[in-house]
């Protein structure tokens, strides 16, 4: 049997900020339904590896790959016009739109022939009717109306329709950069149950956080980061919190069973 193609790959990426290295020959993989975490201690580069796949940044050497053809955005709509589509902490919603508008913004649906084309009117209920059938494919139809604006919702409420806008249009690989933060105890285990069903839809996932029960809980595998490179990928069912967090610290060197970075 021949081993599965990484979808997504990264090779010696550097980025520097003036004098500051944030990436130093940094590697990276993801695997077709996996979610993949990245976790590492502040300032070890996550958020910039993060940016320069999600076209935030544009790396200063290095080669980045999708479905094996290389690629090189110079704009984070390049990569999601690709396939990749990030969740940042700050969700990037607007607040006063609705769930619909917020899932719609800057690639609406207009109205078909003369009236899309020459006056762009959208198409309101083609963008209802998929708004609705995304969230409900996704287990979101808590949320009763989807004309409500975001302000409206909770915390764990918004990250659904955050992420729900990233598995609808994200056909490739979606980022989220902590999604679990700034929630409590249940929106949270909401929040892990629907990047395990958007798993299940076959979507490959890359979760950065700092919260190791959540990391455990969920990542099929886990890339250690560290000083601007990865240091191991590990298998979280052979290793312990404490070992992920001794690894991470640099208190403890990758064990021989860690995939070599
Ligand atoms: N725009 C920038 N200008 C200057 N230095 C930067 C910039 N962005 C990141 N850095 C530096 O690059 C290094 C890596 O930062 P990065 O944000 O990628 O780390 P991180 O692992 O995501 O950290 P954290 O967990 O604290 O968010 C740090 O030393 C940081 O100060």
């Amino acid at each position: 049997m021949t081993a599965p193609q990484p979808i997504l790959t990264a090779r010696g990426i550097v980025k520097r900020y003036g004098r500051v290295t944030a990436l130093d020959r940094a590697d990276f993989d993801l695997y077709p339904g996996e979610i993949l975490a990245v976790i590492g201690d502040n300032g070890a580069g996550k958020s910039s590896l993060i940016k320069a796949i999600s076209g935030a940044i544009t790396p200063d050497e290095g080669e980045i790959r999708l479905e094996g053809k290389p690629v090189r955005f110079t704009s984070p709509i390049e990569a999601r016009d690709a396939g990749i589509e990030t969740v940042y902490q700050t969700l990037a919603l607007s607040p006063a739109l609705s769930i619909t508008d917020n899932m719609f913004v800057g690639r609406e649906i207009r109205k078909p022939g003369v009236l899309g084309t020459w006056f762009r009117i959208l198409d309101r209920k083609a963008m209802e009717d998929f708004a609705r059938d995304k969230l409900s494919e996704l287990g979101l139809m808590t949320i009763q109306n989807i004309n409500q604006a975001v302000e409206t919702l909770s915390g764990g409420q918004r990250q659904g329709v955050a992420v729900a806008r990233a598995a609808a249009f994200g056909s490739k690989v979606i980022i989220l950069d902590e999604p679990t933060a700034a929630l409590g105890v249940n929106e949270s285990r909401r929040v892990l149950e629907l990047i395990c069903d958007v798993r299940a839809r076959g979507i490959p996932i890359v979760l950065i956080s700092h919260n190791m029960p959540h990391v455990f809980e969920v990542a099929d595998r886990i890339h250690i980061h560290r000083l601007g490179r990865r240091l191991c990928v590990i298998d979280p069912g052979e290793h312990t919190m404490s070992d992920a967090v001794a690894l991470m610290t640099g208190a403890k060197e990758p064990p021989a069973s860690a995939q070599a970075a």
